[in-house]
């Protein structure tokens, strides 16, 4: 018997995670604050779920203490899993329309408003398949989802 322990004894860290579309279906993405894995790294705006909460409450304490932004309703589009060394995570991707505030970088970020294929580069290697999930819903290649350089 091996000790060792396997993928499927690893817990879940649940995420949620915001795609921010505005009027000209532009998507929001953000970099990784210093400290934390992966800093410097596009993502979309998001963060862990805390006990007791809703990925829709999650998403919008999230948003609000990162960008300073208040969102609307945000349903559930797409979940996925991602397993990096520091954690086995599980993503709840919530497209966004609605939101009330002015952006405001409260941790440092760096923000952009993409369209695809993006210009930024590197992006958190979980956010891959839900970039080429929206490719496909434009009619674009979803390979060519992501920038071509490398920053
Ligand atoms: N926000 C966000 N997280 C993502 C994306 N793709 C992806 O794999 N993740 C992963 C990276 C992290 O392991 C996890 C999010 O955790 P986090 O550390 O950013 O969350 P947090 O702000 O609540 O962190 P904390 O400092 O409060 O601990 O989800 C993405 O596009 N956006």
């Amino acid at each position: 018997m091996s000790s060792s322990t396997t993928p499927t004894d690893r817990k879940h860290t649940e995420v949620a995670v915001g795609i921010l579309i505005d009027a000209q279906g532009r998507l929001l993405l953000s970099t990784r604050p210093e400290g934390k894995p992966y800093a410097g790294f596009w993502e979309f705006p998001g963060g862990k779920i805390e006990a007791g909460e809703s990925v829709e409450q999650a998403l919008r304490r999230e948003l609000h203490e990162e960008l300073g932004i208040t969102i609307a309703a945000a349903q559930v589009w797409r979940v996925t899993e991602h397993d990096y060394p520091h954690a086995l995570v599980r993503l709840h991707w919530c497209k966004v329309f609605d939101w009330q505030g002015e952006f405001e970088m409260r941790e440092g970020q760096a923000m952009r408003w993409q369209q695809l294929p993006l210009d930024v580069a590197p992006v958190l290697p979980g956010a891959v398949p839900v970039l080429q999930w929206m490719a496909q819903e434009r009619g674009l290649d979803p390979s060519a989802a992501q920038a071509r350089t490398t920053a």
